[in-house]
Order: structure tokens, then sequence, then C-alpha cells
């Protein structure tokens, strides 16, 4: 695999010569993260002219994220704010005659459903929910709306308490908690049991009419072309929660409210989508192997879910996204190949085609896949379009005829023009264990000249199941930024590659992904430039697990950040908010029945090796690798002598990046503690 192309490459790469910087310019520093602006959900009207997308900028005084819809012709001309302000607008859906909008926005306090008329710019909100309305969807004849919000079910009452007395002062109370499901990483409050409930309003409002009843939660609604009924997933099993990955395709008929279970396999069935011929349902997911990774693939059946086939088989790689050509005989999709998010087109007889690379997604951290998409009835499509060198702009281009993709706008040109970047170099390496070659990407500073020496950082992915590449990412720029030559991989576990390489590591992680990571410190070692007294290893969530891991097997690195890790998989398990999913699919027996099987892959049974200064890094409100397990091995490594310290990002989830100033906190501690060896 690839032979040719690291012959290719790596002639390339040494032959490049040093880069220059721009005395004009000045290198990406922590606060120009709030000058980026990012394109996202690019949604292209019907008859293909126009392109409504959504805007991503930073608020410096308030540190927010806020979002405004612009619209622009597919020429490039005519761009102008639809919306403005710093609140945020979003989820734009064209009506099927693209005459009106409709979109959720939260300027009147509480996120609404609007509908916006194209032609005078007249802008109503539709709704008064008193919950966050999602998944807008407009009925075939552009009359009705579709949408899905939580709704609470009535509380547990255990305790018959007092009130306080008349101008008493007590204590706030108690938190009473009885469901599976009580935290979940980005909420920072106890969750209140809900279920996710499908909605019809009609598109100028009134009161709208709840279509899915019980304590289940349905999700991914879509419309029949006659409009006569509705497609959404659903388990209503009763035992969705400790049994989960298991959502069933119903049909609803919308007059009656009847409803029709399609599916009947194990195992998640995601996105259904009806043919515009109205022949086919398409849908996206697999029949459950009860394993950390199994592929997402794509399937067509019959609407009564009869002659069920996977169409995906040729792709090896996971299907996400799906939208219906316009003809019927194929669908467009989303997948990750090498480390490269595209828009792919499959025939309904498996052969597929990829139609544009490199789109880009809206995060400020670290370089993982994604990106947008939307095609009009006559092919012409919108992406929102990465690079590793700016944030991610809207780009234009058409299907079948493969016109040339269009970049319509620049909304960082000033940016780009003022800032020295780091350079974003590929390499792949054999791997010393077996035949596999790992992927990686070198991000040298701004002024590199491999004549000199400089610092390394190895920054390692979370997930397991995910995959960096040659992205646009300020986290890692700022560290090349500040002079290190910073080098990711994708080791086996990464998707994007085929379903051996990702599924290696289940149950079976931490491995041989050690060793890539470490075949590929040893290539970017070898190239000459690197100052192996100045090696540090550092990397999130999967990448805290992976970098814990090294340091127990390996005194390479002078110094080490584990941010946000999985550090004992037994407590992991029992403390971490998607539980039932991680003990059931990433461990064959519960912590209690085989304790073994979670020491033996935990980087604490490792910590007697560590001698490497080590930062623990994570988000005190992290509730997926919670704050004790960076807790147990800060202790340990006290306990041992090791030099550690522990740092705790306030207001901070799983998520760091999601908040600019704790993006920098992150990148400056990091920084700050490799600086100190
Ligand atoms: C499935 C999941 O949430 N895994 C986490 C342990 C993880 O590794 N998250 C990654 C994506 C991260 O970088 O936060």
């Amino acid at each position: 695999m690839k032979k040719l192309l690291i012959l290719l490459l790596v002639p390339l790469f040494l032959a490049s010569p040093d880069q220059k910087v721009d005395a004009q310019k000045t290198n990406f520093d922590y606060l120009d993260i709030y000058d980026l602006q990012y394109v996202d959900d690019p949604q292209i009207s019907p008859d293909g002219n126009t392109i409504i997308y959504v805007r991503h900028q930073f608020d410096v005084m308030t540190d927010r994220r806020y979002t405004n819809l612009w619209s622009i012709s597919f020429s490039g001309d005519n761009h102008k704010p639809i919306t403005s302000g710093k609140l945020g607008y979003g989820t734009p859906v064209w009506s099927p005659d693209g005459s009106r909008i409709a979109y959720t926005s939260s300027e009147d306090g509480s996120n609404q459903v609007f509908v916006r008329w194209m032609d005078s710019g007249a802008t109503s909100s539709i709704t008064n929910l008193t919950h966050s309305p999602g998944n807008l969807q407009w009925s075939p004849d552009g009359t009705q709306l579709l949408f899905t919000i939580n709704i609470p079910a009535e509380q547990p009452k255990i305790a018959n308490l007092p009130s306080p007395p008349e101008g008493a002062e007590w204590t706030e109370g108690a938190t009473v908690i009885d469901q599976v499901y009580y935290q979940a990483d980005g909420s920072f409050d106890t969750l209140e049991e809900s279920y996710s409930h499908i909605y019809l309003i009609s598109a100028e409002g009134g009161a709208p009419r709840k279509l899915t009843d019980g304590n289940y939660d349905h999700s991914s609604p879509s419309w029949a072309p006659d409009g006569g009924s509705i497609l959404f997933t659903a388990d209503r099993s009763g035992n969705a929660d400790l049994d989960p990955n298991n959502a069933q395709i119903y049909e609803m008929n919308i007059e009656s409210g009847e409803m029709t279970q399609i599916t009947n396999k194990r195992g998640p069935h995601g996105s259904p989508k009806i043919s515009p011929d109205g022949q086919y349902i398409a849908y996206t997911g697999y029949e459950d192997q009860f394993v950390g990774y199994q592929l997402t693939d794509l399937y067509i059946m019959n609407r009564d879910g009869s002659n069920l086939q996977k169409i995906s088989d040729d792709l090896d790689m996971d299907v996400s996204d799906i939208t219906w050509a316009n003809d019927s005989r194929s669908l467009y999709f989303r997948y990750d190949e090498e480390g490269n998010s595209k828009l792919g087109n499959i025939r309904l007889n498996g052969d597929y085609v990829t139609v544009a690379s490199n789109l880009g997604t809206s995060s400020i951290g670290r370089p993982y896949g994604g990106g947008a998409y939307s095609v009009a009835d006559n092919g012409r499509f919108a992406i929102s379009l990465g690079s590793p060198d700016r944030p991610t702009e809207l780009a234009v281009g058409h299907f079948p005829t493969r016109m040339a993709i269009t970049q319509l706008t620049n909304l960082n040109e000033l940016f780009t023009e003022s800032k020295n970047l780091g350079v974003t170099t590929e390499f792949w390496v054999d791997s010393s264990v077996d035949d596999f070659e790992i992927h990686g990407w070198i991000l040298t500073p701004p002024d590199f000249d491999p004549s000199q020496q400089y610092p390394m950082i190895l920054e390692i992915h979370g997930g397991p199941h995910t995959n960096y590449g040659p992205r646009f990412t300020p986290e890692l720029q700022l560290m090349a930024s500040k002079g290190y030559v910073v080098v990711y991989t994708n080791p086996r576990g990464s998707t994007s590659y085929s379903t051996e390489f990702a599924s290696y590591i289940n149950q079976n992680y931490p491995s041989e992904d050690h060793n890539d990571l470490m075949d590929a410190v040893d290539y970017v070692v070898d190239l000459g430039y690197i100052d192996e007294d100045r090696l540090y290893i550092t990397g999130g969530s999967g990448g805290g697990v992976l970098s814990s891991w090294a340091i127990g097997k390996t005194d390479r690195f002078a110094a080490a950040v584990v941010a946000k890790p999985v550090i004992n998989w037994y407590s992991f398990v029992l403390t971490a908010d998607m539980y039932p999913f991680f003990a059931k699919y990433w461990f064959t027996e519960y912590p209690w029945d085989d304790p073994e099987q979670y020491l033996e892959r935990s980087p604490i049974s490792l910590v007697g090796n560590v001698t490497t200064p080590t930062m623990l890094l994570v988000g005190e409100y992290d509730y997926r690798t919670p704050v004790s397990e960076s807790q147990q091995y800060y202790q340990a490594l006290k306990l041992r002598g090791v030099d550690a310290s522990m740092v705790k990002i306030s207001d901070s989830s799983h998520s760091i990046a999601s908040t600019p100033s704790n993006l920098i906190r992150k990148v400056a501690y990091i920084l700050g503690w490799f600086e100190k060896y």
C-alpha cells in the first residue's frame, strides 16, 4: 500500500527549500484566533443559483462564537448578509420552490424556527417553543415543516420535603438522578430525563402537532416525496439506554399517525431517505457486531424493507450525510479517505466517484475530519472547502460535468496575507511490526530551515476511531509559530484507510498503535533537523491514553502533556457519560467480572515506569473523560516523586477548543510545560 507515494513524496520533502518568512507579516499568535472566520453548512437553492451559508466569527470581549447567515450567488456575486449581530443563526434550509428559507435562531432569547421570504426579505419566527428545535425539514409542497425537540419526562419524587419558613435561606437542595444518562459532555448541568419527538408545523406558523409519542428518542425525520408520510429512526424497544446502538427505521402516515417498522436487524440504521421517485429507501449503518469500530455502510431497500442491499462494498470507508440525486439513480455522500474529507457520488450498483476533496469544518482545535455540502436539482453543489493554510471557505462545483471547483469566499484573505504560518508536509512510514504503512504530517515553523535543530512535539488524536489530516489547525499552528516542529499521524485505529486498519484496536487499545507513533517519531528524527533532547509528546482524550501509555513504555520524551485522558478503563466506564456504550462495545465483560482486561490496557498499569515530567490537562466539566481520570495519574506520579502538575481548565467540557480563550490556555500551558524541560 502507498509504496509509490512514499517514493515520490520523500525526495520532494527532503528537497524542499527553507521556508521564507515575509518581514511584513507576523507569526500567528494567540489573539489572532478571534480574527478567524469560518464558512459552514452551505445550502444551495433548489435551482442552484444561490447559496446560503453559516458564517462563524468570534468575539474577543465575550469570548463567544457567533454565527450569521450569508447569501451569495453561484457565480460569486451578490455576497450579502441575511442576519447580523453577535447571536446564533444556523441550520438554514430552502423551501422546495426556493422562495423561502427556514432556520433556527436565538434572537428572541430562546431558540425558535424562523422563515424568511427571499424576494421581500420578510422574516418571522413561526414557533414559540420552550425547548430548542432541530432537524428542520420542509414538506415537499412547502406548506409544512418537520422538526424535533427534546421533551422532558416526568421527574421522580422520592422524598416529601418540608418547605423552608418564610424568608429562610436554606441551601439549594438535592439533585435526584434515576435515569441511565444523567450527564452529557457539553451540558454542565445534570440532565433532565427527556426524549426527542418529531413535530409538524405550518410554514406560516400556528400550533405544532406532535407526531411521535412514548419515552423513546425519535431522530432523522425525512419526508416521502408525495408528502403523505415521513421516515424516522427510533429505538422503541424500551431498553435503548442500556442497550444502545440499535435504532430502527419507521414510516409514519401523516394523516392517520399509523407507524410501520421497516427494518429489524440489530444495529444503527441512520438518516433514512426516500428516493425522489419514491421507490427506494437509502440509509447508513451496519449489522451490529458489538465491537468498538465497525464500518458504517450505505444500504438501499424497497419501501417495505424488502430487497435490502449494501451498495458501498467497494468503498471500505465510513459513509455519512447521504442525499439522493434528483434522478434517483445515485446518492451523494460524505466520506474520509486517507485523512482527506470528501464528497462522493455512488450509483445504485456500487460504482462511486469522488466529487470534491478537502472539505473543512469550523473547528479552531485540532485537524479532525468533517465538512458539509449540499446539491441542487441540476447537479450544482456547494461545499465547505478546507485547506491546511486557512480557515474553511465556501466553494461550488457541478456534477457530473466536473467543472472546476471554484472558491467563492475569501473571508480570511487579509488574515492569511498578514500572517506567517507553519507549513504542512505529508509523510508515510513503514510499520516496524507488520505490513501497514502509517500516514502522518509534519507542521514546520514559519521560518523553518532544515539545517537547524528544532524541538519536536508529537500530537496524538483521540476517538480513537477518527482521523487527522492536512487541515487548518489553529491549535497546532500556534505550537509551530512558537518554533516547534509538530508531528501528527493516523496510527492504526484511525478511520479513513480500511476496516482492517481501523478495527485493529478493537478490544486491543492501546497496542501496536503505540509502535506506529514511535515509528513516525523515528522517521521525523531521521530527517536530521530534530533536537532529540527536545522531543515532547501530547495528545487529548484517546490521545491522552496514547501519550500516557507512551511515557510508560519509553523515556525518550523530555516532557509530556497528557490531556483529558483515560488512565484507568475500570473507573472510566463507571464514570463517563456514555458508559453503556463504552462498557459494552470497548470491552467484552463488565469491569467487575474481568478486572484484568481493564487493567492490562490502562495507562495506570505502566505508571510505575514513568520518569517523564508530566502535566495533566482537563476541562473542569469534562464528563467524557472525567477529571478523576487525570487526578489518578497526577496522584500516582506525585506518589512516585515524578515532576507533575495538573491544569484544570475552568468552564470547559471535553471540547476545550469550543471556547477560544480555553483553547489559548490549553496551548499556552502545554508550551509552558515543555519550555520548562
Ligand atoms: C468516543 C469518544 O468520545 N472518545 C473520546 C474518549 C475521545 O477520544 N474523543 C476525541 C475525539 C477528542 O479529541 O476529544
